[in-house]
């Protein structure tokens, strides 16, 4: 911990760690000097001066150390969220679905917070550290002999302290385990609270079998961890007493020892136990920070091996032609203990091409997707942009090609990265043609509203792919939300004006009312290619006025390949 906020900025801790020992260097000067005046050492005419001069020096230096440092620790903190952030953003796709929503959120809750807080205790450390030590310089002033029995103890209580440590750290690090398992039980609540009130039942059997059982763990272990430390720090306290008993009764038995020396022993080890106190029940704090911090680390560690560098452009924003070749993809799955295998695929995209992907649920319409777009990668084969093959080097290039709407998409209340005063126009043309006219409007930039029904809020999705202008768009079930008159609009109205602005449309649908409307439609099934048709080829070539559907193509065996 100490060392990640060293290497955070070593300039500002040294200047914390120094007005800190500042602080408590000169608060136990002023006992010192109290405890002189009191036994009557000092009648100088002085003694004000050096009375105020000690207090202000306590005072200022205690304010500088804590203002320097919580103005390090908040901007430390605030530079760990950007920073995992934008390690979520660059990461692999499927390194973060492994690691799960609950985790990802854990990092930038959880553990940043408990970094922050163990941070902010630190200027309290240095300055209750240096009271200890000024206190044990003045002991040793008053008493050598004395504080080599107090350096002892301390040693003591520093060897066993150490020898125990194990003990609670084990229960901590138990806790933040139990709090990812939490957040996914919380993840689970909040996404589902709808399934869950309308079934008495079932939530209560989640409740029980889900939450309760990781907020029981996580309570366990916490309290263990705490309880641990208590003992921890009532040993420390027992030592300290029996020092104090030893001062009293033992030490006079072997040696003879002034009055003024051992009420003045007493007094600063009274004074001392204060900030004792402090260092030791600071320590639960360090060592969550501690875990925590090992946590975040680790996450840096797993996803900053496989950040994608944009080591090469592949051929800029000008599209020719899309390849698959040979493309393989598999998902284990455990409990059944086989696995779904997708491809291989060979298929290559045109500019200006209409191509609807079908076929039944789970036949690995959307896997395939996701390996065009570049968010899943191809265990095997290639994809290849115009003439670059695409790899871990170039692939944030490749992905920024691409505009797609997933089938659980996500809607965000502003245009994000659309130059909105520049294209209002553009924007109000495209909110009417999608009929939302009278409910949305772009104010700053966002959206007026996004609390619209499930198919007006895709329509909002649309429009922001419209203004992202790429040269491919993918849409995974697009119309499956809206209403017959809109998805009349959608598949003969905007795909095809997307196609005619030469964009490219890989449209993943099951409206074979519309698949006649198509260039061409791939089937899938169990993850390979069973037919290719050509709609549009065969209608041109046949003179058919009406779309036929794709059972009726593949039955007349026309432009199957
Ligand atoms: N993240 C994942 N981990 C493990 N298996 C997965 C994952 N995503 C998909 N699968 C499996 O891959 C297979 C294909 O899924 P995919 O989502 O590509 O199908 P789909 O054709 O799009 O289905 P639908 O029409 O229902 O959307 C399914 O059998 C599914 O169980």
């Amino acid at each position: 911990m100490l060392k990640f906020l060293w290497r955070s900025s070593w300039v500002t801790m040294a200047g914390v760690m120094l007005t800190g020992i500042v602080a408590g260097l000169s608060n136990a000067a002023l006992l010192a000097f109290i405890n002189t005046r009191l036994a009557g050492g000092l009648t100088d005419f002085a003694d004000p001066v050096w009375f105020v001069g000690l207090a202000l020096t306590v005072l200022t230096s205690r304010f500088v150390s804590h203002y320097w440092l919580n103005r390090f620790s908040t901007k430390t903190i605030r530079d760990l969220r950007l920073h995992i952030s934008r390690l979520i953003l660059r990461a692999p796709y499927p390194d973060l679905q492994r690691l799960g929503k609950a985790q990802l959120l854990g990092h930038l809750t959880e553990d940043v917070t408990t970094i922050a807080g163990a941070s902010e205790l630190f200027p309290v450390l240095c300055i209750n550290f240096a009271i200890v030590a000024g206190c044990m310089a003045y002991l040793s002033w008053l008493s050598w002999q004395l504080a080599a029995v107090l350096a002892g103890v301390i040693l003591f209580g520093i060897t066993t302290f150490q020898l125990c440590k194990n003990i609670p750290t084990r229960y901590v690090r138990g806790a933040r385990e139990e709090y990812d398992r939490l957040s996914q039980g919380f993840c689970a609540l909040t996404e589902g609270v709808r399934e869950l009130k309308l079934h008495r039942h079932r939530s209560e059997a989640f409740v029980a079998g889900s939450l309760a059982a990781s907020a029981e763990a996580y309570r366990r272990d916490s309290l263990r961890a705490a309880a641990a430390y208590l003992a921890i720090n009532q040993w420390t306290q027992l030592l300290y007493f029996l020092t104090i008993g030893v001062i009293l009764y033992g030490f006079p038995v072997w040696r003879s020892v002034g009055a003024e020396v051992i009420s003045g022993y007493i007094l600063v080890f009274l004074f001392m136990m204060s900030p004792l106190t402090i260092l030791t029940s600071s320590l639960p704090a360090f060592s969550r920070a501690k875990v925590a911090l090992h946590k975040v680390l680790q996450l840096d560690d797993s996803l900053a091996g496989t950040l994608t560098i944009d080591l090469a452009e592949p051929d800029g924003p000008h599209f020719d032609r899309l390849a698959m070749r040979g493309v393989t993809h598999a998902f284990h799955r455990e409990k059944e203990n086989r696995q779904f295998r997708l491809g291989p695929i060979d298929l290559d995209f045109r500019p200006g091409e209409l191509v609807f992907l079908v076929g039944g649920n789970g036949s690995g319409k959307t896997t395939l997707a996701m390996i065009l777009l570049g968010l899943y990668h191809p265990e095997q084969g290639t994809v290849i942009w115009n003439d670059s093959v695409i790899h871990a080097g170039n692939r944030d290039v490749y992905m920024q090609n691409f505009s797609a709407i997933f089938a659980d998409f996500y809607l965000f209340d502003a245009l994000y990265g659309v130059d909105v005063a520049n294209r209002q126009a553009l924007i109000d043309d495209y909110l009417a043609r999608l009929h939302l006219s009278h409910k949305v409007e772009i104010v700053d930039g966002a959206f007026s509203s996004v609390n619209l029904s499930q198919g007006q809020r895709k329509r909002l999705a649309l429009l922001a792919a419209y203004l992202e202008d790429r040269p491919f768009y993918v849409f995974d079930e697009w119309a499956a939300d809206q209403d017959p008159e809109f998805k009349q609009v959608f598949y003969a109205e905007l795909l095809p004006a997307l196609k005619a602005r030469g964009k490219t449309v890989l449209a993943i649908t099951h409206d074979d009312k519309y698949f006649h409307l198509a260039d061409r439609c791939i089937k899938l099934e169990e993850g390979r290619i069973t037919a290719i048709e050509y709609p549009q080829a065969y209608r041109q070539t046949a003179g058919a006025e009406t779309g036929a559907s794709i059972e009726a193509l593949a039955s007349s065996d026309g432009g199957i390949r």
